[in-house]
């Protein structure tokens, strides 16, 4: 941790027509700091951020979201975070400029709000141009300016880069973290492993539950899973056979090999050497973890 505790929650849980969607999550993020949140589908975490911002009431938990009390001073938290939902809507018959008046509108900012916004995040010069005839990229920069421009100290981030192009989330990414120098505090859920990477901590729940929190390098570490590369001319029927191998527990093909995943390095040389092929070692990838991860706490529901 970096600094005072921004979201410092325990124990939230919520259920929708009696089944649990969010179970006993607690999650500390620190002044200035990137929080990932990931998990497959349907996890929770859509559902975790709506009570963080103050949006919806937990059935059961407590805590503090900017030293607000997150089950009795929900107004204040809203107005204090900046929430970019997962799908932002825009008046598209409105232009740039037109949208963040209104959202100025909503917060009682001045005029001057919205020309500092356009000017902030690049956004002057297509000021005039239609929210509906924007870009990806431009329809998510004028997402992001509308939840920055109240200047708030946190931002929940709900899967801010879906479906952008690659260049468009660098610069979304590059946004952020300059965001994070100036003391701002970033919550963002995302299922691209290469965004995971770029927070300082992440969170995995699955199944409602939180499952791991850390640096990506100890989430990694912490599974204690052993990857081995192995070239193959016909990795596909390897990949096959090595699926039913003791010992394997993924094995995902990459061009002309192998990532062979396990937790026994003996036992995967053993299953590759029954098939008279040789792994060099490699590193774990953050995806073969959360694979582990969502297999296990799978496992476990069961
Ligand atoms: N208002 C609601 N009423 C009923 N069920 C809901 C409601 N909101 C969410 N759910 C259910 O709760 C579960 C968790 O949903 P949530 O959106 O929090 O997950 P998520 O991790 O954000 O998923 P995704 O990655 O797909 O966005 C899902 O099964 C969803 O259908």
């Amino acid at each position: 941790m970096t600094g005072p505790t921004v979201i410092d929650v325990s124990g939230l849980t919520k259920s929708f027509g009696g089944r649990k969607v969010v179970d006993d999550v607690a999650l500390q993020v620190a002044t200035g700091e990137i929080a990932g949140f990931l998990g497959p589908n349907g996890s929770g975490k859509t559902t975790c951020i709506r009570m963080i911002c103050g949006l919806l009431t937990p059935d059961a938990g407590s805590g503090t979201v900017l030293g607000l009390d997150v089950r009795r001073q929900q107004r204040q938290i809203r107005r204090q975070v900046g929430y970019m939902t997962q799908k932002f809507s825009f008046y598209e018959d409105l232009s740039i400029e037109e949208n963040l008046a209104f959202v100025a509108g909503l917060y009682d900012l001045p005029r001057q709000a919205v020309r500092d916004t356009l000017e902030d995040l690049g956004l002057s010069s297509r000021k005039t141009q239609l929210a509906g005839s924007l870009s990806g990229g431009w329809k998510q920069r004028l997402a992001l300016a509308a939840c920055i421009m109240h200047h708030p100290r946190l931002l929940l981030l709900d899967e801010p880069t879906a479906g952008v192009d690659p260049k468009a989330r660098r610069q979304f990414w590059d946004e952020i973290h300059a965001r994070t120098l100036a003391g701002i505090t970033v919550l963002v859920s995302t299922h691209y492993m290469d965004e995971a990477e770029r927070c300082h901590r992440i969170n995995y729940i699955a199944y409602g539950r939180l499952i791991v929190s850390g640096t990506v390098a100890q989430v990694i570490a912490d599974t204690r899973l052993v990857t081995l590369t192995v070239h193959s001319a016909r990795p596909g029927e390897l990949a096959q056979r090595l699926r039913k191998a003791p010992g394997v527990e993924q094995v995902e093909p990459f061009g002309t090999s192998l990532h062979v995943t396990g937790t026994d390095q003996q036992q995967l040389k053993a299953a590759l050497a029954a098939e008279g092929a040789r792994g060099e070692p490699a590193e774990t990838s953050l995806e073969d973890v959360f694979i582990r991860l969502m297999d296990q706490s799978r496992d476990n529901m069961r």
